[in-house]
């Protein structure tokens, strides 16, 4: 673990996320800074994380290797301004976890060459077990790009795309992904409710089952559909219900599903990113 600073700007769930996954992974709280407008934002920050905090973006952003963009999309262009003079002095990496807001425009809105990874993540970070794609703009050196991959990396899962138009695809999969298995989870305990379970059996069932199959499909030999193929026997209970899914089309309303999220993606970067 190098002993790089980093600043946050924006303190909100995928920071906390961040932050949490990262001290869990050993990093010092006190090399990480992290700026809110909101004080109760901070005060989270601080007694759960016990890192540096302050309201001022520029405070955090003054010393930091590392300032990391953590805010909404629509919010991006202000707080890069606000920074824009402190970045274009000491030429920190720039990492921003923004969803659809492209590389040229975070660069053009900090003042012009400027090392900018876009990093995608997502909240399973905070256990250490997220999933991030990178994506680095011809400003970034070699030991900047060595630095982004070892801070996401030890929070989960981290792959590199070449190909920024891959971010939007990437955000609709895994950046969003988590959501929709937290969604299933809601939609099977209230299904298991209505079929007569009590409510803690029916979610210690369910959570149960997702951490089962999650781990059975990553960590062992077979593919998905082999799994689920194991698990369906002829003219069986499974059959019956992947029947239903098919006959309701789930391949198709997952593919809709996902196919807007990253139209979502591309038109933030319209609506945000103009000048
Ligand atoms: N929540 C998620 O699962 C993921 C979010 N992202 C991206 O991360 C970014 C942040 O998302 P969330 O953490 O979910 O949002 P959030 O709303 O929880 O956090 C944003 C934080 O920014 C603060 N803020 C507002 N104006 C500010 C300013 N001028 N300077 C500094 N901080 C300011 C807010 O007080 C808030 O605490 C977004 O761009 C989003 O696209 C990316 C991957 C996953
Ligand atoms: O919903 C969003 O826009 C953000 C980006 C990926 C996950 N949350």
């Amino acid at each position: 673990m190098s002993d790089s600073s980093i600043a946050f700007i924006g303190g909100g769930n995928m920071a906390h996320s961040l932050v949490g996954g990262m001290i869990a992974s050993g990093r010092k709280p006190t090399s990480i800074w992290v700026a809110d407008p909101f004080v109760d934002q901070l005060d989270n920050h601080r007694h759960r994380h016990g890192v540096n905090v302050t309201q001022e973006n520029t405070e955090a952003a003054a010393n930091a290797d590392v300032i990391v963009l953590a805010v909404k999309p629509q919010i991006l262009r202000d707080a890069a301004a606000q920074i824009a003079s402190i970045v274009q002095e000491r030429k920190p990496l720039m990492l921003s976890i923004a969803a659809g807001l492209r590389e040229p425009d975070i660069s053009r809105w900090l003042g012009g060459d400027v090392p900018v990874v876009r990093a995608m993540p997502n909240t399973p970070a905070l256990i250490r077990c997220g999933a991030t794609v990178l994506y680095a703009n011809p400003s970034v050196t070699g030991q900047q790009k060595a630095l982004a991959e070892e801070i996401m990396g030890a929070v989960g899962l981290c792959l590199w795309v070449d190909e920024e138009e891959h971010m939007d695809a990437v955000t609709a999969t895994s950046g969003s992904g988590p959501a929709y298995f937290f969604h299933m989870m809601e939609c099977m305990q209230a299904a298991a409710e209505d079929l007569g379970l009590p409510a803690d059996v029916a979610r210690q069932l369910v959570l149960q089952t997702a951490l089962g199959a999650a781990r059975m499909a990553s960590e062992g030999e077979d593919e998905p559909g082999t799994l689920r193929e194991k698990v369906t026997s002829p003219g069986g209970t499974t059959a019956a219900a992947l029947e239903v899914l098919g006959q309701e089309d789930l391949a198709g309303v997952i593919k809709k599903a996902l196919t807007a999220a990253r139209d979502r993606s591309r038109t933030l970067s319209d609506e945000f990113g103009k000048d």
